[in-house]
């Protein structure tokens, strides 16, 4: 929409079009008439407007003089201008931009009775008449339009529209620049409101006579108006952007001398205020004239601070300097053409005014959104792209958790395994295992399964029998003893007894990894039979009938260490074997020692088993040192053909090889006909103590990790208590011992409680326990002598504070009550949650306190099910620092039921 108004270039539009420009500030000058006094006086006119733009000094132009005799301006007007005319020719178009949506301001500058308010009277009439004739004419764009006055007086701003005179204060608003604080703004109703309000105004005006105008204003006055427009709703723009501006019509108070007005008293103290504020505004405009980026000293009068945007800012500015002709006022003329010749060279900055409302945002926002959600759907690519991106995202992100869980775990493992071998002083380049996973890899690469290339020359030239079940236990996920095998260096963990039946599946899986599956339960079935059967499976084995044959035999040495297990066949296989073997001869006698364990390999170890002899592998030194004893082991028991006694009996897990370990401990299966479950607690603790009594677990050695480096000599002196003769009952009552005491070690150590709690829900009892069970003791029986029980102290303390603080989550207040009931905590005692945590697991003799301290222990941390847990999370680990887990760790993999 675009209408031009009366002529002039000024056009109004709704502002879309409109850009921010720089403008000159339109300077006119007017003349008026010599008045009468000025006649009567004598006083001639030195001042004469040539032409539209340029008036000069008349009366001595060859005069040479410090002051220009010419003066050219946007516009001059002479004594007999009209302000008509002055304000269609320039002013009009600046006061009417208002409705374009662009501050403008108009400003009256001059001297005192030099005609300022009369001039500035008539051009605010024509705007505002202008302005609502504009209005009237408009039929698309609704208006609305407020109206508010100031006057300056003596350095203080009142609100003519207001009549109790109070004096306002100027705040500066970020977005709006300096406001008037509680001035009124009147919403006109129409042009005679307006101009009732302008009439109130003067009224207002503070006015005194002087003796150069009868009707001097004292003051600054600022006429404000605004205009606010917006195309009709029912126009069906609906755009939401209403255009905002203002136009001051400013009349300012004149300047004067005091010596030609005679002021005194209140008129100078007037004088005074409006000098130094005009002073201030001829400041601002000589600096803004000058451009560049001094500093403007707007805030130096508060005329000029609330003038500040319409003075090189935000608005289009037009000034009309208003001049007495008279002779004796030609030093306050020049004083005025210089202020002017200023003023004409500011540039300001108007820009259009859009105001969008909060409604029309939303509407816009809602638009713009609907408008990308209608591009995505077109787009089905870039949305299928999307969502494929953001999948894979997922996909990453959940990689990478797994990633980082793989990793900890691995480190941990690493860790604990880098320690043992620091600790055993194992050179790592021997380590078997190594060894064996490149096997592993290399025959998972060839496709075939680990056993088939495994080779036992290559344990046996490191002396450890027991790799070769340790490495297929490695591969069997499930079996208890996977850690066994892979922490089966030369070290105390040597000492850990095997429970029978676990030697006997381990037996197993190493043929089921050898042979088909048809053998395998050929094979397992046969182990429970005649010795001739088992030579029997031997040959079934043998490459599909062919029996003992050399061939076999040298194809696969593993094999025939553990299958060819007749009473002849030892010797026979073993003059088959070739020269790499042949030079491992004496590492080989452990895997032999392995084999003979084998329940298939003697019945006559059968017969004699009813002392079964316990223990486990020796470390590979003692194993070699001790080869030839074990080889007459081996024979004699081969060579005894007992009569069977059962499967569960029929195991020798180490054969004694010197005088010393002959000494075999034994355990008489004294009352195994009866189930240490059916028992009560005393009895128990009878049957523990007659153990106690029989000397058949001795006392355990404390554990020092510098007797590990020196193993040799260390493994001499063998623990008895590896030397259980185990039965499943016997087990029960080694293990509650065992227990006990480690729930005692646990207290003296000051163990973690979240520890305690896992191992005790962990272990239960089960004969694959035994491992960890001794470990444990082992661990803790180091611990006790370590001088680290301050810290550990403390840790235990702050256990039990977190514990404490737990117990208000995860137990409701009627379940702490009883608890405390329970626990004997009154009710009305302090820190009753404090007493509770400290009293778990303190009562080290009482198994029922155990159980419920580790079932509380069990809710506060959230274990929620160990059936699935895996033992070797408690590892056979030696490292005294194992109760320092990561509990998140744990809490992640355990399961509890
Ligand atoms: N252009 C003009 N034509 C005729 N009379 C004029 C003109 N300009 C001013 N006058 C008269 O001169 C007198 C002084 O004018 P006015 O009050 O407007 O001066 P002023 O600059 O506002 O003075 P002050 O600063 O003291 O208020 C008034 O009587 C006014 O009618």
């Amino acid at each position: 929409m675009m209408e031009s108004i009366s002529g002039d270039e000024f056009e109004i539009s709704d502002g879309q079009e409109s850009t921010a420009q720089d403008e000159k500030i339109f300077v006119a000058v007017r003349l008026r008439p010599l008045n009468g006094k000025e006649i009567a006086k004598g006083d001639a006119s030195d001042w004469e407007c040539v032409n539209a733009t340029t008036i000069i000094f008349k009366n001595n132009p060859s005069e040479r003089s410090m002051y220009p005799n010419a003066y050219t301006f946007d516009r001059v007007y002479g004594c007999d201008s009209s302000t008509k005319e002055l304000y269609e020719e320039g002013v009009k178009g600046i006061a009417l931009s208002v409705l374009n949506g662009i501050n403008s301001s108009i400003f009256a500058y001059g001297q005192t009775s030099s005609g300022k308010t009369y001039t500035m009277s008539g051009i605010t009439e024509y705007a505002i008449e202008d302005i609502y004739d504009y209005i009237s004419r408009q039929n698309d764009r609704e208006f609305a339009l407020k109206f508010s006055a100031i006057e300056i007086y003596n350095e203080c701003v009142r609100d003519l529209l207001s009549q109790d005179g109070a004096q306002l204060r100027l705040l500066d608003d970020p977005e709006k620049g300096v406001v008037v604080e509680k001035l009124t703004e009147a919403n006109l109703r129409d042009c005679n409101h307006l101009k009732e309000l302008i009439c109130v105004c003067e009224a207002e005006r503070q006015i005194g006579e002087t003796k150069l105008n009868e009707m001097s204003s004292r003051s600054h006055q600022i006429l404000r108006l605004t205009v606010e427009s917006s195309a009709c709703e029912y126009n069906g723009s609906e755009s939401g952007r209403s255009l905002a501006a203002t136009v001051n019509f400013v009349d300012l108070a004149g300047s004067e001398r005091a010596s030609q007005t005679l002021a005194a008293g209140t008129r100078l103290k007037e004088g005074c205020h409006i000098n130094r504020s005009l002073l201030t505004l001829g400041t601002v405009i000589r600096k803004l004239s000058k451009g560049g980026n001094s500093h403007v000293p707007y805030r130096n009068s508060k005329l000029t601070r609330i003038l500040q945007n319409s003075l090189g800012g935000n608005a289009r500015t037009a000034i009309v300097c208003t001049m007495s002709p008279a002779h004796s006022h030609v030093e306050q003329s020049r004083n005025t053409l210089l202020f002017a010749s200023c003023a004409k060279d500011v540039s300001t900055n108007a820009q259009v005014n859009v105001v969008i409302s909060d409604k029309a945002l939303v509407k816009q926002l809602q638009q713009e959104l609907a408008r990308l959600a209608n591009e995505l759907k077109v787009s089905p690519v870039l949305n299928d792209s999307a969502s494929l991106i953001r999948e894979m995202e997922l996909q990453i992100e959940k990689m990478g958790k797994e990633i980082e869980e793989l990793t900890q775990q691995r480190d941990l493992a690493e860790s604990r395994l880098d320690h043992l071998i620091r600790v055993t002083g194992t050179d790592p380049n021997s380590l078997p295992w190594r060894e064996t996973g490149d096997l592993y890899e290399k025959s998972s690469k060839d496709g075939h399964p680990a056993s088939d290339t495994y080779e036992g020359d290559s344990l046996n030239k490191y002396g450890l029998a027991d790799m070769e079940s340790s490495k297929i236990d490695f591969l069997d996920e499930n079996s208890p003893r996977n850690v066994l095998g892979q922490y089966n260096v030369p070290d105390p963990s040597q000492d850990i007894r095997i429970n029978p039946e676990d030697s006997y599946k381990d037996q197993s899986v190493e043929k089921t990894l050898s042979i088909d599956n048809n053998n395998i339960t050929e094979v397992s079935e046969d182990y429970s039979k005649e010795e001739d059967q088992n030579i029997e499976v031997t040959s079934s084995i043998g490459n599909n009938s062919t029996t003992n044959s050399e061939k076999s035999c040298k194809e696969d040495q593993n094999i025939e260490k553990k299958l060819c297990i007749g009473n002849n066949s030892i010797t026979t296989e073993e003059t088959r074997m070739d020269d790499t073997y042949e030079s491992s001869k004496e590492n080989t006698q452990d895997s032999q020692t392995t084999v003979e364990r084998s329940p298939c390999s003697s019945d006559s170890e059968i017969s004699d088993s009813e002392d079964i002899c316990l223990a486990r592998s020796k470390s590979c030194n003692e194993l070699t040192t001790n080869a030839s004893s074990e080889k007459e082991t081996i024979a004699d028991s081969t060579s005894n053909n007992g009569s069977e006694t059962g499967k569960q009996d029929s195991y020798i897990q180490t054969i004694p090889k010197s005088k010393s370990e002959a000494d075999v401990q034994t355990i008489t299966q004294q009352d195994s006909n009866t189930p240490l479950m059916n028992l009560d607690e005393k009895e128990i603790e009878q049957k523990i103590n007659s153990l106690d009594e029989q000397d058949v677990s001795s006392e355990l050695p404390s554990f020092d990790p510098e007797s590990l480096s020196s193993h040799d000599s260390g493994m001499k002196t063998e623990p008895k208590a590896n030397e259980f003769i185990d039965s499943e009952k016997d087990w029960s009552m080694v293990f509650e011992k065992q227990r006990r005491e480690i729930i005692k070690l646990w207290h003296e150590c000051n163990t973690p409680l979240i520890h305690r709690t896992y191992f005790f829900l962990l272990f239960k009892g089960d004969q694959s326990d035994s491992v960890y069970m001794e470990v444990e003791l082992r661990r803790l029986s180091f611990l006790k002598n370590t001088p680290s029980h301050a810290t550990s102290a403390r840790a235990l303390s702050r256990e039990r504070i977190m514990l404490s603080r737990k117990l208000l989550k995860k137990f409701s207040s009627t379940q702490r009550d009883d608890l405390f009931k329970k626990w004997g905590i009154p009710l009305d005692s302090r820190h009753r949650r404090v007493q509770l945590s400290g009293l778990l697991w303190t009562k080290t003799n009482d198994i029922d306190h155990i159980k419920e301290s580790a079932e509380i222990v069990a809710k506060l941390v959230g274990i929620v099910a160990l059936n699935q847990t895996p033992k070797e999370l408690f590892g056979l680990s030696f490292l005294p620092g194992t109760d320092q887990f990561k509990t998140s760790f744990y809490k992640g993999t355990l399961s509890f039921t």
